[in-house]
């Protein structure tokens, strides 16, 4: 038993984002497991971050202190089932990354009994910059909880949600939310070009307005909207740009995508 070391289920997207930052907070890349069916990933992991790399789920878990399951929702029931002979015996801290799965059917999947917290992270953890939401089940110790938090923590932001029932909408509004930013990204450079800009001109104009503008929420303290109505001189550009978005229903169409993001989320738990 190796209680220190984090097994990773799943050696995808999210979870190359997890190890990446957990590397660079300085995690020693030995204490790291990843079981990866894909050898291509699998190989890479190793080669970027210089963790352990094995080809199935339990051989990665066998005496892990802390599994971290980052399987794709349809396939979770099964590498948890593949994985609950371990789990009685061992008793990790088991930390859920996938969208929409209760914390009470990954621990059905295990056997019972099992200390579960449900984590929806997203992409930005890469760089340190992440937002997660956490849920712990009632199995979850006060050590335990910290333990998670901690390595939630070195992807960024953390916040714990006190209802299970509310991780869909965290899923909807920070997890799924950089697709949002990136949408919006897509969709101001294809009008700057549109217009008649360069495409790289645009490019460069629309990443760096998008970053000056997350950077003025975060660390000017100000509401949105403020900041909005700063921008805004009467009469000019911004006040015919917003007065077009708010007559097309922006507002509107933002609240549709996340009630539909939400309920998919629903969907995925079978709830
Ligand atoms: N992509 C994102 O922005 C976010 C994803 N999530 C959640 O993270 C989870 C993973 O998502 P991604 O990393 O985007 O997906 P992904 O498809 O990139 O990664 C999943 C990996 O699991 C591997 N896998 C499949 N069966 C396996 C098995 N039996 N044992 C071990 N590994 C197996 C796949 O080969 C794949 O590499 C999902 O449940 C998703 O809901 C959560 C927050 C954000
Ligand atoms: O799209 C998805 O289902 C996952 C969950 C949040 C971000 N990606």
């Amino acid at each position: 038993m190796t209680p220190h070391a984090i097994a990773f289920i799943g050696g995808g997207n999210m979870a190359r984002s997890l190890i990446g930052g957990l590397i660079r907070t300085g995690r020693a890349p030995e204490s790291l497991r990843v079981a990866e069916p894909v050898a291509a990933l699998r190989e890479a992991l190793a080669a970027d971050f210089g963790v352990r790399v094995r080809e199935a789920g339990p051989e990665a878990a066998d005496g892990a202190g802390t599994w971290v399951l980052a399987v794709k929702p349809q396939v979770m029931r099964e590498v948890c089932e593949g994985l609950a002979t371990l789990a009685q015996i061992h008793r990790p801290l088991v930390v859920s990354i996938a969208a929409g799965i209760p914390t009470a059917r990954i621990d059905q999947w295990l056997g019972g009994g099992q200390a579960v917290v449900r984590a929806m992270p997203n992409t930005p953890a890469l760089l340190g910059a992440g937002a997660t939401g956490l849920f712990a089940n009632a199995a979850v110790g006060g050590g335990q909880r910290e333990e998670a938090e901690t390595l939630m923590q070195a992807a960024g932001l953390t916040a714990w949600i006190p209802d299970e029932a509310l991780m869909d909408a965290v899923t909807a509004v920070s997890g799924s939310g950089p697709a949002y930013v990136f949408l919006l990204a897509e969709a101001m450079q294809a009008a700057g070009e549109a217009q008649g800009l360069a495409p790289d001109t645009a490019r460069t104009l629309v990443l760096q307005t998008l970053l000056g503008a997350a950077r003025m929420l975060s660390e000017s303290g100000e509401p949105a909207a403020v900041l909005r109505q700063r921008v805004t001189s009467p009469g000019g550009t911004t006040q015919a740009a917003i007065e077009s978005f708010e007559a097309n229903g922006f507002r509107d169409l933002v609240s549709q995508a996340i009630a539909a993001a939400t309920r998919r989320g629903r969907e995925l738990s079978g709830g």
